[in-house]
């Protein structure tokens, strides 16, 4: 592809995740696989100049761009090699109109940068929110320890390591072993908020794929009872061949009808020694991996899961033994979402109390701890650990 083809191929699929960030529509990462699933003509170089592009003026661009090219030109003007594909060329886009409107740069739309300046993130941590994250993985204790000559030891997660950016894990010989897993040195530390010993009785309420679930079955050795749960089939089915891979071996799935959570999880109430609620959230500590899903949020969808973290963590109570812990994670720095959701809960549960935490990163915020990608290097998030009465 020539240069000015590379600038069109990003400005159309800048389009495509404008569209579908309004509507509901598939992620960016997505909807580049699909692109070039039908532009056979495109090389792994072209693919992966374009997908650069495309993520540079994601990241450039606060407010959701009026279109692709508006987003384009704003990165053009910072980046002369950008301006020249506008060649006008038989597959580049025509070229720069003297009064072309161009997408504005900033963090996020205004309203969120309003509303996490008022969770009391610095203004001066904001752009670390955009910035690309780095490849971290976690070393599965449950098989033998891999060989990673390129990686470096992460300084809070016991068991972390980051490979060089632009790896392809996949091809590693010890991730097709199990021996490691992607996951955000953050990820792995707020993991560690729920004690998790070998003999426990566990459950991940909101598994997904299963990150935060393999983790603690590896803390657990393989031995007790940990049961993974969702709503969403596609994400739970996805933790099957992920244990296969991993020797993980105790892991039971139980996909929930979502409002009838509590029929099917009748057996295990006030059971577990231990929950995970790693809550459905905005998502605001991860756009360094996903930034148009700032693009994405507004007031009355944070409302939504505002009050859909509300009902898991209630959920995920209903569970705990009594003297259990429940852990409460979002990955989100907002406070309706962190501090206030936690706040909420202890005032409505006489009886339930805070277990203060410490852990090898992140600040303590109301009543848990937050990691937040300026100071903790970490994607973004927010734990608290609470104990139930006895
Ligand atoms: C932040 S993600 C979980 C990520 C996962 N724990 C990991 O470490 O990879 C939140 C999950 O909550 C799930 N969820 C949403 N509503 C739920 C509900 N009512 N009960 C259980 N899970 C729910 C979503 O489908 C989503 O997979």
């Amino acid at each position: 592809m020539t240069p000015g083809a590379r600038v069109e191929a990003a400005i159309e699929l800048l389009d495509g995740i404008v569209n579908a960030a309004r509507e509901g529509g598939a992620a960016a990462d997505t909807l580049i696989a699909r692109y070039f699933g039908t532009r056979r003509y495109a090389g792994s170089k072209d693919r992966r100049a374009v997908r650069e592009l495309v993520y540079a003026a994601i990241r450039l661009a606060g407010e959701p761009p009026a279109s692709g090219r508006a987003a384009m030109l704003a990165l053009a003007d910072r980046d002369p090699a950008v301006a020249a594909g506008f060649d006008g060329s038989p597959h580049g886009p025509v070229p720069i109109g003297q009064h072309e409107a161009r997408a504005e740069a900033g963090i996020a739309p205004a309203w969120l940068v309003e509303a996490l300046t008022a969770s009391g993130v610095p203004v001066a941590a904001l752009p670390a929110l955009v910035e690309r994250a780095p490849l971290d993985v976690r070393v599965n204790s449950l098989k033998p320890a891999p060989d990673l000559p390129e990686a470096t030891p992460l300084p809070a997660a016991p068991n972390g390591w980051r490979l060089p950016s632009g790896t392809n894990i996949e091809t590693l010989p010890a991730w097709r072993d199990g021996a490691i897993e992607v996951q955000d040195e953050g990820s792995q530390v707020v993991g560690l908020a729920l004690p998790a010993a070998p003999g426990d009785v566990i459950v991940d309420l909101c598994a997904g794929a299963g990150g935060k679930t393999l983790a603690l079955a590896a803390r657990m050795d393989n031995r007790g009872t940990l049961l993974a749960c969702d709503t969403d089939r596609a994400r739970l089915s996805r933790l099957r061949p992920r244990a296969e891979r991993a020797g993980a071996t105790i892991i039971e799935t139980k996909l929930l009808d979502p409002g009838r959570e509590a029929v099917a999880l009748a057996d295990w109430v006030a059971r577990a020694d231990g929950v995970l609620v790693d809550a459905p959230c905005s998502g605001t500590g991860t756009w360094r991996r996903n930034p148009e899903a700032r693009w994405r949020l507004d007031p009355t969808r944070l409302d939504r899961l505002v009050e859909t973290q509300a009902y898991v963590l209630a959920l995920g109570a209903s569970l705990v033994r009594p003297g259990g812990k429940l852990v409460y994670i979002v990955c989100s720095l907002l406070d309706a979402e962190g501090r206030d959701q936690v706040n909420r809960f202890l005032a409505d549960r006489p009886g339930w109390a805070i277990d203060v935490l410490t852990l090898p990163a992140g600040q303590v915020h109301g009543g848990g701890i937050r990691l937040d990608p300026a100071s903790a290097g970490t994607d973004g998030f927010f734990v608290a650990r609470l104990i139930a009465p006895c």
